[in-house]
């Protein structure tokens, strides 16, 4: 039987809520306001004892959505007042690692007159860049981090999704490296990003914004040519833009790149990098990098635990936080459409029914799993709807080209993993729908957070149920407690049956379609083993004169890597806290972790914290001075590693 607000007049609606119907919408918020705690508590207990298995079923699934165990943040991002509650001993350490708000209130005349980018003392080169992209006036988060980050101070930067944060880093960046010293070419900044998505588009708003100087840039990941990447390596150009897995492949195996010489280290999307799947990966840069650099660190949902940001051995950073954390933009309007139970196998009915009449056109629609998003791809073609799938299962050139079939519109639904949560600035998506809600309330900002971006409207459609409730119930939390405007959408249930009951009979199809496709890519796979195997025979000589590449880590070595990140960052471990449950690095473990960087900095890096880009003040000292020999590729970590010819 279907419930008051799932009928409508045979159509779907989307209405704010009265204070009337902000009863009926407090259950389907799973118990937001709701007055009957009872009934919560029984829910509460119902959906804990559901989610574990979920949760490990998605995980092994899909290696792009985040670890089933909680990240000290997410516990704590279930109160959207978390900075008010942290416990006085966080407080105080926070006091001690940042730098005193004092400090960022001086810089007020500074700040005061940031208000345009004419008065930020930014030259004409960068002006004219800004100007060409059509960036006017600074965002609130440019108008505080450039004038700090000129100032080369280190910087915690958080803002809401979609504020501007890309250009808040680069263009003090270009600004500084106005002033490099030009003699010899030097590779000075690093920007490292999650995903190759995100570092190609970083890669294009810098180059555009570079458009007017003469400032360098490389873009290493994964997907693309290795060799192409080394020839622009030797050119050792200014900036690099990565992701840390191609990063360390060069950093191993490009003979004419050195990381020595690296004076400014970004981190976007710095939460995420900081989690246990990137632990050693970023282990292996930070210990490499000289520690006098400047690091800057970025990402919508920035965390300022203390424990979390040791190890990136930032010097007494500011904290640039614009809006207080869990935030959605305003533009944003938030709806959930409940699956009562017994509704909960009828989400594709629910999916396909509103993407074929409300959310028709420029949606991104979120899966758990790169098979799910996959299998909906082959139902919507059936169905008469056009979309492009974005997963980690596909090639970067399938990646990308489906990004550009959905930016141009040629596909009107992105069916994605949450590989594209972070980041992605793609113009006018107007809806975000989440078939699934995600893991954490995290992931759930960023997804949402594609669209409503730089002030414009969007809004986000969330299928809710019972294995939802909890990040639904944070979502629906930390939305009440900023007056965002949440709705909750009337659905025809009859339509969506009858789509269900079409779904239904599809299946065989798609199941056929899915056959023909995996044996169209084992004989693709046997062609290539044939040919490779031709190669090998025909270059055999050539191909063992060839220096030995060494990988970072096995898949297996990846794998405990997460196991031992995740004990490192989080200080979890089956939910439970190896350290008080606090997530802290023990004395020994961060002291190793210094040891290892100053003996590594002792031996190849002996410029100050002062002798890095100066603005208006040219340097050349240090510059070209590190001693050959001195690099240690492959033994840095003391792994044998794996070796590819
Ligand atoms: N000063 C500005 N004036 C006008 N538009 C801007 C300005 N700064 C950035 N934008 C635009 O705002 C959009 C969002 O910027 P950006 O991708 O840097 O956001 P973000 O804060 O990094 O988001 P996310 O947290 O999702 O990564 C982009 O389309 C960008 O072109």
């Amino acid at each position: 039987m279907e419930v008051e607000n799932e009928v409508d007049n045979g159509r779907a609606s989307s209405e704010e809520p009265d204070v009337e119907e902000d009863e009926t919408l407090a259950p389907d918020g799973f118990g937001m306001g709701a007055t009957n705690t009872d009934e919560e508590i029984e829910v509460a207990q119902q959906g804990d004892e559901s989610d574990p298995g979920s949760d490990s079923a998605v995980s092994s699934e899909d290696e792009s959505i985040a670890a089933p165990v909680l990240h000290p943040d997410d516990e704590a991002s279930d109160n959207p007042l978390v900075e008010d509650n942290d416990d006085y001993e966080e407080q105080i350490r926070r006091e001690a690692f940042f730098a005193p708000e004092d400090d960022t209130k001086k810089s007020k005349a500074k700040q005061s007159s940031s208000d345009s980018f004419q008065n930020m003392s930014l030259s004409r080169p960068i002006l004219k860049g800004l100007a060409s992209v059509g960036f006017s006036t600074p965002t609130p988060i440019q108008a505080k981090t450039i004038p700090m980050a000129l100032l080369g101070k280190d910087v915690v930067g958080g803002a809401v999704t979609g504020s501007g944060k890309t250009a808040a880093f680069i263009v003090p960046i270009l600004e500084r490296l106005l002033y490099r010293p030009k003699k010899v070419p030097t590779s000075r900044v690093a920007i490292l990003m999650p995903t190759r998505e995100l570092a190609v588009q970083c890669f294009n708003v810098s180059q555009k914004l570079a458009s007017f100087t003469d400032i360098t840039f490389a873009l290493l990941v994964g997907g693309f040519s290795l060799r192409e990447q080394e020839k622009t390596l030797r050119g050792r150009p200014d900036i690099l833009i990565a992701t840390p897995g191609r990063f360390i492949d060069h950093m191993r195996n490009s003979p004419s790149f050195t990381t020595d010489t690296l004076e400014i280290l970004v981190l976007d999307e710095a939460d995420r990098m900081l989690e246990d799947g990137f632990a050693d990966e970023l282990n292996e840069i930070l210990t490499t990098i000289p520690k006098s650099r400047q690091t800057m660190l970025f990402s919508a949902t920035m965390t300022s635990r203390v424990d979390s940001l040791i190890r990136l051995g930032l010097n007494r950073p500011v904290r640039l936080l614009i809006d207080s954390t869990n935030q959605t933009v305003t533009t944003l309007t938030q709806e959930f459409v409940r699956l009562r139970p017994g509704r909960e196998d009828k989400r594709l009915g629910y999916l396909i029914h509103l993407c074929k009449g409300v959310f028709s056109t420029r949606t991104i629609i979120f899966f758990r799993q790169k098979k799910e998003a996959h299998r909906v791809r082959i139902l919507f073609g059936l169905c008469g709807l056009s979309s492009a799938e974005l997963h980690g299962n596909m090639s970067q050139d399938q990646r990308l080209s489906a990004l550009t079939s959905f930016r141009t519109g040629e596909a009107t639904h992105l069916l994605a993993t949450d590989v594209a949560s972070r980041g992605l600035d793609i113009k006018g998506v107007e809806t975000v729908f989440n078939y699934t809600a995600p893991q954490n309330l995290n992931i759930y900002l960023h997804r949402v957070g594609r669209t409503a971006r730089a002030g414009a409207p969007g809004r986000s459609c969330t299928l809710a149920a019972e294995s939802d409730r909890k990040v639904v119930k944070a979502a629906v939390k930390a939305a009440r407690a900023q007056g965002a405007k949440v709705v909750s959408r009337n659905i025809d249930s009859s339509a969506v049956d009858q789509w269900q009951e079409k779904i239904d009979g599809l299946a065989d199809e798609v199941d056929a379609i899915l056959q023909e496709e995996k044996a169209l890519k084992q004989m693709g796979e046997a062609e290539r083993d044939v040919r490779k195997a031709e190669n090998v025979m025909e270059y055999e000589d050539e191909i063992k004169t060839r220096p030995r590449r060494t990988w970072f880590e096995s898949e297996k070595e990846k794998k405990e890597a997460r196991a031992k990140g995740a004990v490192e960052l989080n200080g979890v471990q089956g939910g439970k806290s190896k350290t008080e449950g606090k997530g802290k690095l023990s004395g020994k473990e961060r002291k190793s972790l210094d040891a290892g960087r100053e003996r590594r900095e002792g031996r190849v890096w002996k410029k100050g914290r002062g002798d890095g880009l100066v603005k208006g003040k040219a340097k050349e000292k240090g510059n070209g001075k590190v001693k050959a020999g001195t690099r240690d590729k492959g033994a840095r970590k003391g792994k044998a590693g794996k070796v590819r010819r």
